[in-house]
């Protein structure tokens, strides 16, 4: 067993809606231990500000590059997490001596897979400086050296989880992250990992909810449940290239577009766009190893009834249920930010973070550069 460490993770999404912070005690391998977690969100102008720098991100040829007001933004963007940590170390009555190491993602400007291109802003450094803790970030960029696709990283925290789940819910079981992007992980009965962002999770209908309403997003899916699935509509995103083949891929923010405004009524976009959601990770679900028996649901897709409602009917159809993450005894809030208290762990020790399976890199690798405390 490796040395047993107090770990923060720190996760802003493609959401882009806030930050979670969550605490774990682990090894970096089976031993894990969730603690307290806080969510963060940020208000209007902050995410307003997160979607500029994605636009000027577009023009990033080189991962350093911080083109525009870039570095202002990801000096902004650290300074956010770093309050945080900081309000979540108060709250927990915790000192910075109480944690070993901080796990930070960033945020995601732009992720050109095919081009070996990832950008998460968020400056390690200033980071360690600000709340004196260690941290280990940029945790994507070695698996695209090594011919990943760079995401979805969660997966070996999922298959840690994965051996803690009642009996009633054995493998093989998915794991499906529904954030702004979805991402699902296959654990199979003899643990074979097998992993790949699945579609569009939230992002379209928040961008939809958004450009009608001003809203960020479809609360408890009651725009959705007052509508329609347009069938043309569905078909247009579901006969997406990107559904057919058995071809692992991640996804950016940009790879879809939601629909135009009044090609259909805000209900009927809102539930058929839920309907996609849920559609495209049960048509996903056709290239695993095996059909699973269980999906357990992370992220703020699990709070919209329609999704879950869509996803239980499809998953039914194949003999599968749809559980909330909490229903097996975990939190669907906080699980990427523990991944990421994970990920940062399993990288002190050199550990891998990515597979074959789940990112498409040669072999299986570690990554993340650690910045010491000041
Ligand atoms: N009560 C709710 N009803 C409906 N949707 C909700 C609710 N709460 C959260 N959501 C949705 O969940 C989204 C946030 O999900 P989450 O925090 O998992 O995304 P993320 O971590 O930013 O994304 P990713 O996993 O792609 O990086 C919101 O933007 C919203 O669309
Ligand atoms: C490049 C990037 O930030 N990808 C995210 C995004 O959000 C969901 C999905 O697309 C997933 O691939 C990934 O995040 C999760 C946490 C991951 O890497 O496991």
């Amino acid at each position: 067993m490796g040395r047993v460490r107090t770990a923060i993770g720190l996760m802003s999404g493609t959401s882009m809606d806030g930050i979670d912070v969550a605490l774990l005690r682990t090894d970096g391998a089976d031993l894990v231990e969730r603690g307290p977690s806080l969510y963060v969100p940020y208000d209007n102008a902050l995410r307003g500000r997160w979607k500029r720098a994605l636009e000027t991100a577009k023009t990033i040829r080189e991962r350093r590059e911080r083109p525009g007001d870039l570095a202002d933004a990801e000096q902004a963007l650290t300074l956010c997490h770093a309050a945080a940590v900081k309000s979540f170390l108060l709250r927990n009555r915790l000192s910075p001596e109480d944690v070993d190491v901080i796990g930070f993602h960033g945020q995601t400007v732009l992720h050109r897979p095919d081009e070996g291109l990832t950008v998460q802003i968020g400056d390690g450094p200033l980071l360690a400086e600000e709340t004196g803790i260690d941290v280990v970030y940029d945790m994507r960029a070695n698996d695209m050296v090594h011919g990943g696709q760079g995401a979805p990283l969660i997966p070996i925290y999922h298959a840690a989880l994965s051996a803690n789940l009642p009996e009633e819910f054995a493998a093989p079981v998915v794991f499906v992250n529904i954030g702004g992007i979805s991402n699902l992980t296959y654990v199979g009965e003899d643990g074979v990992l097998s992993a790949f962002d699945s579609g569009p999770g939230n992002m379209l209908i928040d961008q939809w909810i958004e450009a009608h309403t001003g809203h960020a997003y479809d609360r408890n899916g009651e725009t959705a449940a007052r509508g329609s699935v347009v069938p043309a509509l569905s078909h247009r995103y579901l006969g997406s290239p990107f559904f057919s083949g058995n071809l692992r891929r991640s996804l950016d923010r940009s790879d879809f577009r939601p629909p135009v405004k009044g090609e259909v009524s805000i209900e009927d976009g809102a539930r058929t766009l839920a309907h996609v959601t849920a559609a495209s990770i049960v048509k996903l679900s056709d290239y695993l190893p095996q059909a699973p028996r269980t999906y357990v649901v992370c992220g703020g897709g699990r709070l919209n009834p329609v999704i879950m409602a869509e996803f239980a009917e499809l998953a039914a159809r194949d003999g599968a249920r749809v559980i909330a993450a909490e229903s097996a005894g975990f939190d669907g809030g906080s699980m990427e930010a523990e991944a990421w208290a994970y990920l940062a762990v399993r990288s002190l020790d050199g550990l891998p973070l990515t597979f074959p399976g789940t990112t498409g890199v040669r072999e299986a690798v570690s990554g993340g550069a650690l910045a010491r405390r000041g």
